[in-house]
């Protein structure tokens, strides 16, 4: 690669225009160009000679978008305006897939570069000048303020592309980028469900990694077809990881090393021939069939204030064009089709667009359709649109995720629950993974309890809850759902730690139950006593412990695999966290639900001044009862100012103090007034009368202190989030 830079720069030299004579078009040799590192380039290799030097003279490669020319010429080189008759695209020359990987592989960075390649984007100087390491790239797909500031995928996105193979055949791609985080697992669900196949990213200086497994699970339990490809090639040159890599992944899809594709999306090397191994290896939607029926599949949705309900839809069956009338499968609603188009990745529109030649989405087409559907609770995920005079039976979908971390939400402004609640409700629509009911606390008054996938899933809706409400919120301690059996044989489900049965209550339970969950680690093998140790601190129950891979150079240490029952509520604070910093940052971690399981639960009160703060009570288990009521007293104490009486914070189980913590009085000198030689029983009179003028005090306190909001939100982590907002959420 080095050379392939020298030769690019030589090249960047000599094309370079004097000061002194005018620019001509000049063609490249095809061995100039600087993405030749793939032969596939080579062969297809062309230019743009007309079409750049009629802006300023200056030459550029269409495929790789490379050139000789400087960075502001080069921004004037358009992109192909995409074709949009879709009639030239029957089943067979379209394909649907999804790129999946572990976090931080690569999806979105590749993304970006397909869409550039194809034409559907103008190229980012990343692509423009492909030797600035230190160029960003774009991440097209990643639209949401939250998703650049913490650099994760959050939602899945689509974009149809037109390619030309290097054989003069156009096809039409459908392509899914999906998030990597085990929290937005539904996300990727929704994603496979048009696809007919998936591209598996593996990062080669990591190798394989936990949800690179957990996202070929759900691959292959689609029946989708999997092409693997090494990502970050240009990191890992010569040192044998990128082969360790590639020998890792084609083990794990047992398929052939030559098989797996050596990809930068970076530098855009080898970007092409993912193209072309899409095309090539993933199947087709199944074949037109004349005069079928519609069956539409909705796969996402958003609102849009003047069109209302916009659903993203694949056409598995027939064909839907403007003026349609349809019915959902779910509700049973008929709307009209008042519009629909293609992602691509803005929305293009075929309805009426005069520059369109075909108005409608045939068979094997992911496109948006909006229908007049106007209130956004008759939009389900998964669900399916047919003709309505020509009812059909519903697709396969696919089972949304249960909730499976509860917290409340609550306005900082005292007056703030219409706008909060305006604000949830619109976020629900993008993320119907979120639940959310109305409740109150004696503490908070009125909020939501709102329940997630997990944890990082909880930070990044209240962070764009605070972007989308545009004020801060308070959000309590999360809380993993219990089940209670009681001695009568009813079971209850607790979402709320106000819910937990009381001491009183307890005498008529059976049992608590608690979720567990499959916890997947992978790490080098000298990890595997502090994995051991950590896992068991949690009260994880080992289950396997396999090698991913032995060492297979001076570069490349042996993995292991270990699979551990852990309960849900032991990880959801801060097990990845110290996971990541036990193991410098090699370890990764994805886990799947498991089944209910005993557990000695109790619910641990926060009382300040004897009354309980309903906002920081919490269920643990026995176990850590101890230490978390001492860290909560401690935090709280820090966070409560001093008042004219004495404030008590505990921490209680029951009627038992667990822990203690003391806010001393301000102190008045009532003797200032009496000079050096005073009469000191004089003084003590006075130093009585404060005593019994605070225990007054303290005695109309009780209930009453003033804790101020803001110290809530600090102890219940609203800085530290603010804080970690900036920054990249690897570690989540
Ligand atoms: N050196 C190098 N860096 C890359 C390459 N591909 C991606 N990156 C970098 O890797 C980081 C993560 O890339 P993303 O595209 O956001 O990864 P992702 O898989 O979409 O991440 P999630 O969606 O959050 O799971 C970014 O900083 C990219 O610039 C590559 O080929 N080479």
């Amino acid at each position: 690669m080095a050379t392939e830079r020298g030769a690019f720069r030589l090249l960047r030299a000599a094309v370079r225009p004097s000061s002194t004579t005018r620019p001509t078009a000049r063609r490249l040799a095809p061995s100039s160009c600087p993405s030749l590192w793939s032969k596939e380039i080579s062969s297809s290799w062309q230019l743009s000679s007309t079409r750049s030097s009629a802006v300023n003279g200056t030459t550029s490669c269409v495929r790789c978008f490379s050139t000789s020319s400087t960075r502001r010429e080069v921004k004037a080189v358009k992109p192909k305006p995409p074709p949009l008759d879709l009639s030239q695209y029957p089943p067979h020359l379209i394909r649907n897939f999804a790129i999946i990987a572990h976090i931080d592989h690569g999806k979105s960075t590749l993304a970006d570069r397909m869409l550039e390649i194809t034409g559907t984007i103008p190229p980012s100087q990343a692509a423009v000048d492909r030797m600035d390491e230190d160029q960003k790239n774009e991440q097209v797909l990643d639209t949401l303020k939250v998703e650049r500031e913490r650099g994760i995928t959050v939602r899945a996105q689509s974009a149809s592309m037109f390619y030309d193979h290097p054989d003069g055949t156009k096809y039409l791609l459908n392509l899914l980028d999906t998030p990597g985080h085990a929290d937005f697992s539904s996300e990727l669900l929704r994603s496979l469900l048009p696809s007919q196949g998936a591209l598996l990213l593996v990062d080669a200086a990591q190798g394989i990694q936990a949800q690179t497994l957990s996202v070929l699970d759900e691959a292959r339990k689609r029946n989708l077809t999997v092409v693997g490809a090494v990502n970050k090639w240009d990191l890992v040159k010569d040192d044998g990881r990128g082969e360790a890599a590639v020998k890792e992944l084609s083990a794990l899809l047992d398929c052939e090393e030559d098989e797996i594709l050596r990809v930068s999306a970076k530098t855009g090397l080898g970007v092409e021939s993912v193209l072309e191994g899409v095309v090539a290896r993933i199947p087709p939607p199944p074949p037109y069939v004349e005069a079928e029926k519609l069956r539409a599949l909705a796969f996402d949705s958003y609102y849009d204030s003047f069109r209302g309900v916009v659903s993203l839809v694949a056409v598995v069956e027939g064909e839907i064009k403007k003026g349609d009338q349809v019915t959902s499968t779910t509700t049973g609603l008929s709307y009209p089709i008042l519009d629909l188009g293609i992602l691509s990745p803005r929305e293009i529109s075929i309805a009426e667009n005069p520059v369109v030649a075909s108005r409608t989405l045939r068979k094997g087409m992911v496109g948006w359709v909006v229908c007049a559907m106007k209130d956004v609770k008759d939009a389900h995920l998964g669900d399916t649109f047919h003709h309505t005079h020509a009812p059909m039976p519903p697709l396969e979908s696919f089972e949304p995720l249960k909730s499976m971390v509860f917290a409340g939400c609550y306005p900082m402004e005292p007056g703030g629950f219409p706008k909060l609640e305006d604000a949830i409700k619109r976020l629900t629509l993008t993320d119907r993974s979120v639940t959310s009911n109305r409740e109150s606390s004696s503490f908070l008054g009125q909020g939501f309890r709102l329940g997630f996938n997990g944890s990082l899933h909880m930070d990044v809706f209240r962070q764009r809850l605070e972007d989308e409400y545009a004020e801060e919120i308070i959000v309590t301690r999360p809380l993993v759902p219990v089940r209670i059996v009681y001695k009568n044989g009813t079971e209850k489900i607790i979402d709320n730690p106000d819910d937990f049965p009381d001491p009183g209550e307890m005498l008529k339970v059976a049992e608590i139950l608690e979720p567990t969950i499959r916890a997947t680690i992978v790490a080098p093998e000298e990890y595997t006593g502090a994995i051991i140790n950590l896992c068991t601190a949690h009260r994880g129950v080992p289950l396997s412990h396999t090698y991913l891979s032995t060492p297979s150079s001076a570069h490349s240490a042996a993995r292991i695999t270990l699979v551990y029952s852990l309960p849900l509520s032991s990880i959801i604070t801060n097990f990845h966290s110290t996971l990541k910093s036990l193991t410098s940052g090699f370890a990764s971690f994805d886990y799947e639900e498991g089944p209910y399981e005993r557990g000695d639960l109790c619910r641990m009160n926060i009382l300040v001044n004897s009354v309980k703060v309903d906002a920081l009570c919490s269920v643990l288990h026995r176990s850590a009862v101890q230490k978390e009521g001492r860290d909560w007293a401690k935090r709280l104490r820090e966070v409560v100012p001093r008042q004219q009486y004495e404030v008590v914070i505990q921490a209680a189980v029951g009627s038992s103090i667990i822990a203690r913590e003391r806010v001393a009085p301000m102190k008045k000198d009532v003797t200032a007034r009496i000079h050096g030689g005073g009469d000191i029983s004089r003084k003590l009179k006075l130093l009585a009368k404060q005593k019994e003028g605070k225990k007054r005090l303290r005695e109309r306190s009780i209930g009453n202190v003033t804790i101020p909001l803001k110290s809530l939100y600090t102890v219940l982590g609203g800085q530290e989030h603010k804080r970690k907002g900036g920054a990249k959420d690897k570690d989540k």
